[in-house]
């Protein structure tokens, strides 16, 4: 699958992140500064990402809203000299205003957590600037994810709630083809809910639009992994099976995977596409 808005690479696209926050999940505060956050995207960039997805309010359960002055002023300064050095860039914003100061410094994708549900006007934003848009499946901002994660059929009410995502974005002018939709690992899900969704994938890949899959150190990972004490595996100790989905969604057809180890997941999907090859 490909997206006439980004350049094919003729592999699963890998997206580096880049959380310029003090308190995401499983990096927070280690980029908070521009010098750091510009190292670090200069680092994944070199190891070949194909996009920087920056962000700068964390999404983890729980997290504490900044107001968007706030965010707009962690991530504005980061895009405007990454894009000046030639760097791609999705800025990771549920607010229209931070989107669109992110695509005036440079950024040339919006990634949303929110589907465009957090603010009505994300829609005219994505659809003026005429970019790609992000669409992560969410149920609202919660200080306890886990109360919104109330399933039937997970596969097929995310698969549902997507779609409405996607025709409120067609309804507001924003082209079909700049749309992406992604299952939202994590956000209001359970770790079975996460497994689910992945084994699923075939159902999102049908509906014809380019999927993205943000697995990354997550904490579905970590109870799988965890120790003989129950204890789950660290963040930091999530990259390999992290590369490891990378490879599964790369083989399954994905579009693109968000990840925080670059280099393990371009490896792994390069894998997948020279395996692939005719
Ligand atoms: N499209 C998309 N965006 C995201 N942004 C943040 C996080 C939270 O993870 P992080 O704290 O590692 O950024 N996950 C996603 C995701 O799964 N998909």
């Amino acid at each position: 699958m490909t997206h006439r808005l980004l350049p094919d690479p003729g592999r699963c696209v890998v997206m580096g992140v880049l959380n310029v926050t003090p308190d995401s999940f499983s990096d927070g505060g280690r980029y908070f500064t521009v010098d750091d956050a510009l190292r670090h995207a200069h680092e994944m960039w070199e190891a070949g990402a194909d996009l920087i997805d920056v962000g700068g309010e964390s999404t983890r359960p729980g997290a504490e809203r900044v107001a968007a002055e706030v965010e707009i002023g962690r991530v504005e300064p980061v895009i405007r000299e990454l894009a000046a050095a030639g760097v791609r860039i999705s800025v990771d914003t549920m607010r229209a205003r931070v989107a669109e100061a992110a695509l005036a410094a440079g950024a040339t994708v919006v990634n949303d957590v929110s589907g465009g549900l957090a603010d009505k006007d994300m829609a005219r934003v994505v659809a003026d600037a005429q970019v790609p848009w992000i669409l992560m499946h969410w149920r609202g901002h919660s200080k306890d994810m886990n109360s919104l994660a109330d399933y039937t059929d997970v596969v097929a009410e995310v698969r549902d709630e997507l779609c409405r995502r996607v025709d409120a974005a067609l309804a507001a002018g924003v082209a079909p083809d700049a749309v992406v939709i992604d299952p939202g690992l994590g956000f209001a899900k359970q770790a079975p809910h996460d497994w689910a969704l992945l084994r699923g994938l075939d159902v999102f890949i049908d509906l014809g639009y380019p999927v993205l899959v943000g697995a990354s150190r997550k904490r579905f990972i970590g109870r799988l992994l965890a120790g003989k004490d129950g204890t789950p595996r660290p963040p930091d100790g999530r990259e390999d099976a992290t590369a490891a989905i990378s490879t599964m969604a790369a083989a399954k057809g994905v579009w693109g995977v968000r990840v925080h180890d670059v280099m393990r997941s371009l490896d792994a999907v390069r894998v997948v596409a020279e395996w692939g090859r005719a």
